[in-house]
């Protein structure tokens, strides 16, 4: 049962706080970092993805974020504005902050692995006066991830943002996104996760991703004692992501949904889980329920993993309804 609650009433579906990035992702594929010599630049950014997947679905999306006062940047806003998406509170810093870089390395459709530059990035920069209380009360949902939170002022700014959505009743979703280079220690990052986790509505992650957080518990392993802990706080489902082995959601209110796979023609694997996020997000805004949400989220996740890029292979509603009937009609055929 979908018991979250979107109030209609407000102008936009969606709102992320975080990271606006730069994903240089190999062309030569299928060989090591050291041999590849020419990448293509797209828009990235786990939030990012997932506010222009949703976007792409048709949501009314905006973000709130710093980018670097250079063509990076620039680049950056661009593209969010040809992709319909409000940047009105997109802020360009201007500290001397650079734009994170993340260089993907395609070994193999199953060893993939990303080199990140992340030095004095312009994402982390982002100040709670940045955070504006008019913006967000006009949100349905607010989607944070767990890298805004590495740093201050970003996590002061977005534990702000948790406060301003809990008032103004919007829906915060929490993917997990754990990048271990942005942190000084697993020790710091879980406090932090835990922190803010206690505040979400939806929390999304890897098994990896919840392990991290449990890690001064006893019971870390198990799926449904992991949900199960926040259901006393905010939490109404808990999804846990399992690579290609699926996922599966809880409910507060005990059900257990199994997630589907759809097959695919794995080019890089990154990018999966914030394809997943957006087709999972988008369904269970449309008031359906968690297995048809959970559904788009894996097609949307096959279709983005089969292509190039993370940001630019988003697919739109008509893409994901497609590759569900192709998969069930037998038609879709995997190398
Ligand atoms: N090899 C695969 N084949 C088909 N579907 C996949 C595959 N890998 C991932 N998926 C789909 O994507 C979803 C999310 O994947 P995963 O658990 O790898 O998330 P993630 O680790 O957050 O992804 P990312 O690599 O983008 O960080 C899975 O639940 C599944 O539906
Ligand atoms: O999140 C990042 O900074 C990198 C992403 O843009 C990249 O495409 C990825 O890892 C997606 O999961």
């Amino acid at each position: 049962m979908n018991r979250l609650r979107f109030d209609a009433q407000k102008p936009l579906d969606f709102i992320a706080i975080g990271r606006l990035c730069i994903d240089l992702n190999a062309n030569e594929i299928n060989r090591p970092m050291e041999e590849t010599v020419t990448f293509t630049k797209y828009v990235g950014g786990s939030p990012a993805n997932i506010t222009i997947g949703m976007s792409r679905l048709g949501m009314k999306t905006g973000f709130i974020g710093r980018v670097a006062d250079d063509q990076m940047g620039r680049f950056i806003v661009q593209y969010l504005e040809k992709n319909h998406i409000d940047t009105s509170n997109v802020i360009t810093d201007k500290s001397g902050s650079v734009t994170g870089l993340a260089f993907t390395e395609i070994k193999s459709p199953t060893d993939c692995s990303i080199l990140m530059y992340r030095d004095n990035v312009a994402d982390l920069k982002l100040e709670p006066k940045d955070v504006s209380e008019d913006y967000m009360k006009q949100a349905k949902v607010l989607l944070i991830s767990g890298t805004a939170l590495a740093k201050s002022p970003s996590r002061e700014a977005v534990f702000l943002a948790l406060d301003y959505a809990r008032k103004h009743d919007v829906v915060v979703f929490f993917d997990l996104d754990y990048r271990p280079y942005t942190w000084n220690s697993p020790e710091e990052t879980a406090i932090y996760y835990n922190l803010a986790a206690e505040k979400c509505d939806v929390i999304i992650g890897t098994r990896e991703e919840f392990d991290m957080m449990e890690q001064f518990e006893s019971h870390r392993g198990d799926d449904k004692k992991t949900a199960k802990k926040w259901f006393d706080y905010q939490a109404k489902i808990v999804v846990i992501k399992h690579g290609k082995d699926g996922s599966i959601a809880y409910t507060k209110e005990g059900e257990a949904f199994k997630g589907p796979i759809f097959p695919a023609n794995v080019i890089k694997t990154f990018g999966a889980g914030d394809s997943y996020a957006a087709g999972f997000i988008y369904g269970l805004m449309q008031g359906w329920d968690i297995p048809k949400a959970m559904e788009y989220g894996a097609a949307a996740a096959s279709i983005v993993i089969s292509s190039h890029s993370s940001s630019e292979a988003m697919p739109t509603l008509e893409q994901i309804e497609s590759y569900i009937q192709k998969c069930k009609n037998g038609e879709m055929i995997t190398k």
